[in-house]
């Protein structure tokens, strides 16, 4: 064990007082998080909810188990995606009847990347950013193949330079305000209306967003947004992904998947496709009914939860990691890649380092954590319904430590951490 840093007192009396300051110090208990762990990964796979075990167990053994196929009406199972769209629509900013949950991420962002494309006729251009996580460009690319159109992919920094050469060309902008790899946050605002202003439509992918901090869709004119349902809300692995569209949208838009729950008549069984009215023209087949309602007990976490308090304390954490950082990993090889400005930061903090793998492996051995992603990045996902600043700082302290003894594989990187 080495000696802590004469600074690390200074820390330590510091998180104390942030952690008795902060709002939300209580919300730690709506998860079942494990004894002397510090999760840092929440922004991959969020931990399980103290709500989502009861639900489970009804819906398992009353609801499947014994009212069995006469659930879909009397437990609402046919209305649950666009009950729990609602649900995540209060946390997204989005009123009621604009937001659906149903299918993974990848299959949402297909659907309404091609029918935001085809609201733009004409327009042969889809702009994306080419640090996009990667299903976001290889959809991207997908549907330009079969519509005919052509990528652009620009980052949201250059978005400006793209729109005053091209931007009467330019059909869909498709970003995540938080680049998953550095935690950098885009302005969903400017960007949004500087494509508007060019004629384009926006599709944001808030994956890294919803349920870390206030994201006012309806309140910025958003065109199309999805997003994931396991990182910050918590709904569990492989939890059903969201779906918004604007109501504005609702009369004209085309799913580039009409599957029969989406028909306006889906009992009716009939020959041809007719959209359902609204958002449940965005419906595709069976929703998965325990990831689902899973999701729905979860995110009863957000229900007397205000989003403004929870990007505040998110704030608080992530700046103080930095700042721990920059204390105790002083001369150790680390670089920070998050913005410090709090206007430019996410819900995480990236550190580069050449041993990134052997060092995240090092800190899960010791009930820290965080992931990696290649070549070189420590990345530590912060959500502020369940981490104090004690624990960043025990977060910190604990890779210095490991760095400082040498108590990890050099090895090369040898793929990602989950
Ligand atoms: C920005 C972003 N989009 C999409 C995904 C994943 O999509 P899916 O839920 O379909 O795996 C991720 C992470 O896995 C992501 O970070
Ligand atoms: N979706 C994931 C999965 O199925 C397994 C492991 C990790 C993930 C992730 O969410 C990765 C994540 N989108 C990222 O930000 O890198």
């Amino acid at each position: 064990m080495t000696t802590a840093p004469p600074s690390h007192t200074e820390l330590a009396a510091r998180a104390a007082a942030l952690d008795a300051e902060a709002p939300l110090a209580d919300t730690r208990g709506r998860f079942l998080l494990p004894e002397n762990v510090v999760y840092l990964d929440g922004n991959s796979l969020g931990p399980l909810p103290a709500a989502v075990p009861p639900v489970l167990d009804d819906v398992l053994h009353r609801q499947w188990g014994t009212d069995l196929i006469a659930s879909w009406n009397t437990h609402a199972w046919w209305e649950a995606p666009v009950r729990v769209g609602d649900t995540v629509g209060r946390i997204v900013g989005a009123a009621p009847g604009q937001t659906l949950v149903g299918d993974s991420t990848s299959v949402q962002l297909y659907n309404a990347l091609g029918a935001a494309a085809a609201l733009r006729p004409g327009r042969p251009l889809l702009v994306t950013d080419p640090d996009h996580f990667p299903t976001d460009r290889y959809l991207t690319d997908s549907v330009a193949a079969r519509t005919g159109l052509e990528v652009r992919r620009v980052r949201p920094a250059d978005l400006h330079g793209l729109l005053a050469a091209e931007g009467d060309r330019v059909a869909v902008v498709g970003y995540s305000p938080v680049d998953y790899r550095t935690g950098e946050l885009h302005d969903i605002a400017a960007l949004t209306g500087a494509a508007h202003e060019a004629g384009a439509l926006v599709l944001w992918d808030l994956c890294h967003a919803a349920g870390a901090m206030p994201v006012r869709l309806d309140a910025l004119g958003v065109d199309f947004a999805v997003g994931c349902g396991y990182k910050f809300l918590n709904g569990g692995p492989g939890a059903p992904a969201f779906l918004y569209v604007a109501e504005r949208h609702h009369e004209h838009w085309s799913p580039a998947l009409t599957g029969w729950t989406g028909h306006a008549d889906p009992f009716g069984l009939h020959d041809t496709y007719t959209p359902a009215p609204g958002i449940a023209r965005g419906r595709i087949g069976t929703p998965p009914m325990l990831s689902l309602l899973c999701l729905e007990a979860a995110l009863t976490v957000f229900d007397d939860l205000d989003l403004e308090q929870v990007r505040a304390r998110s704030l608080s954490l992530t700046g103080f990691l930095l700042r721990c950082a920059g204390t105790l990993l002083d001369g150790l090889g680390f670089e920070p890649v998050t913005p410090a400005d709090p206007e430019r930061r996410g819900s995480q903090v990236s550190l580069r380092h050449p041993h990134a793998y052997g060092l995240v492996r090092a800190l899960a051995a010791r009930g820290i954590v965080g992931d990696m992603r290649a070549p070189d990045l420590l990345r530590f996902g912060v959500n502020a319904l369940y981490l104090s600043h004690a624990d960043v700082l025990r977060a910190v302290t604990c890779l210095r430590e490991i760095v400082t003894t040498g108590a990890y594989d050099a090895a090369p990187e040898r793929g990602a951490v989950t």
